[in-house]
């Protein structure tokens, strides 16, 4: 496998997907701008955003600097977005992605998603944006929207040249199958949680055999969850004995081991990181080599733990909730 080419060419357009990006849940709004343009200053060249983040206007005045300051080309920036659960229906889509592209201050998507295959309901974008999982009265509010609908809009938004690929995330198995059975436009990436507690490799391998792309998010496991109170009670990936061990042997941090881990099984990756040396050293994964036998003993922390998962939404904490 070649895992140390720096992109991925997407089947459908042959558009090459950076093999390492910029992950932009939870980078603090005030700072956003300045992240991203140190982001792309330091080399990288995909975002990954999305409405709920709440930081999209900053994210793309970022951009926008790069690109006059002369450090990026708009063409060289791979910017990936997803539409929010609660604009699934048909009447929704369009509207709501040329909003996002407005707030980037940029004309295209390469890249848009559906974020989960979950409807709900509409709260006005003027009461209330950037979305949320949660309704106005705290609880989450599920509506009945079949995926073809959504994904039928999402086709038309390629068409229309409001995004060059679309795709899928937190979308599994039997579901991920049937959008490829009716869809027009296939998807051409799979976003979902990977990580060596949730290794995936059914799913992986299905979406290698549909022609689909994977990219993995939340690489280093709990750690951002801890954050909202949801670890489930997990070990860190970064402190771990197993993980530290290799690092020190192959001489790189635990964290460039825990994506290069996941850049050797053929995905792509998008961490995140507020703090500028975290962002420079996790784009530099693409230049070395695990022995297959490290790949092989982190594979076997597998235990099935999803950290990303809407049943664990509690409506009264407002956070993810540990459900033992
Ligand atoms: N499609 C989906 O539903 C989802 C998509 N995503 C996407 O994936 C991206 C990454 O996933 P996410 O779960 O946010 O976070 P990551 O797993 O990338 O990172 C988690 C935490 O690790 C810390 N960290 C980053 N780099 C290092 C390092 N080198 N050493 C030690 N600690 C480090 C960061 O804190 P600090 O900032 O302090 O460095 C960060 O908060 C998101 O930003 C988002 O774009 C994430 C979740 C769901
Ligand atoms: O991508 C994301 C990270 O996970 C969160 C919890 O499900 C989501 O709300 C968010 O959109």
């Amino acid at each position: 496998m070649t895992t140390n080419a720096t992109a991925i060419a997407l089947k459908r357009t042959g558009q090459l997907m950076p093999r390492v990006g910029f992950g932009l849940w939870k980078v603090d709004r005030p700072t956003c701008a300045t992240t991203v343009y140190n982001a792309l200053k330091a080399g990288y060249r995909l975002l990954d955003g999305a409405g709920d983040y709440g930081n999209e206007k900053e994210a793309g005045e970022g951009l926008r600097r790069a690109i006059a300051d002369g450090i990026v080309k708009r063409e060289e920036v791979f910017v990936t977005s997803k539409l929010w659960n609660t604009y699934h229906e048909r009447h929704q889509v369009k509207t709501i992605a040329k909003k996002q592209l407005e707030l980037w201050g940029i004309e295209y998507f390469d890249l848009y998603l559906i974020h989960f295959p979950i409807s709900l309901e509409y709260v006005k974008p003027e009461d209330k944006y950037p979305p949320e999982w949660w309704g106005l009265d705290g609880k989450i509010h599920t509506i009945n929207v079949p995926l073809r609908e959504t994904w039928e809009v999402m086709e038309e938004l390629v068409d229309d040249g409001l995004a060059k690929n679309i795709g899928l995330s937190n979308t599994q198995g039997s579901l991920l199958i049937d959008v490829t059975r009716y869809a027009r436009i296939q998807p051409q990436v799979l976003q979902v949680e990977i990580h060596p507690y949730l290794t995936q490799e059914a799913l992986v391998k299905q979406a290698e055999l549909l022609g689909i792309v994977v990219t993995a998010y939340s690489s280093f496991g709990p750690q951002s969850y801890v954050e909202l109170g949801g670890d489930k009670g997990a070990a860190g990936l970064l402190s771990l004995d197993l993980v530290t061990g290799i690092a020190s042997r192959v001489n790189k941090t635990p964290a460039q081991v825990l994506l290069r881990w996941a850049v050797q099984r053929g995905l792509a990756v998008i961490p995140k990181s507020n703090n500028h040396d975290r962002l420079v050293s996790n784009l530099q994964v693409t230049s070395f080599e695990l022995p297959a036998e490290d790949v092989k003993a982190i594979s076997s922390l597998n235990i099935g733990l999803r950290l990303n998962d809407p049943f664990d939404l509690d409506p009264n904490q407002g956070t993810l909730a540990i459900f033992a």
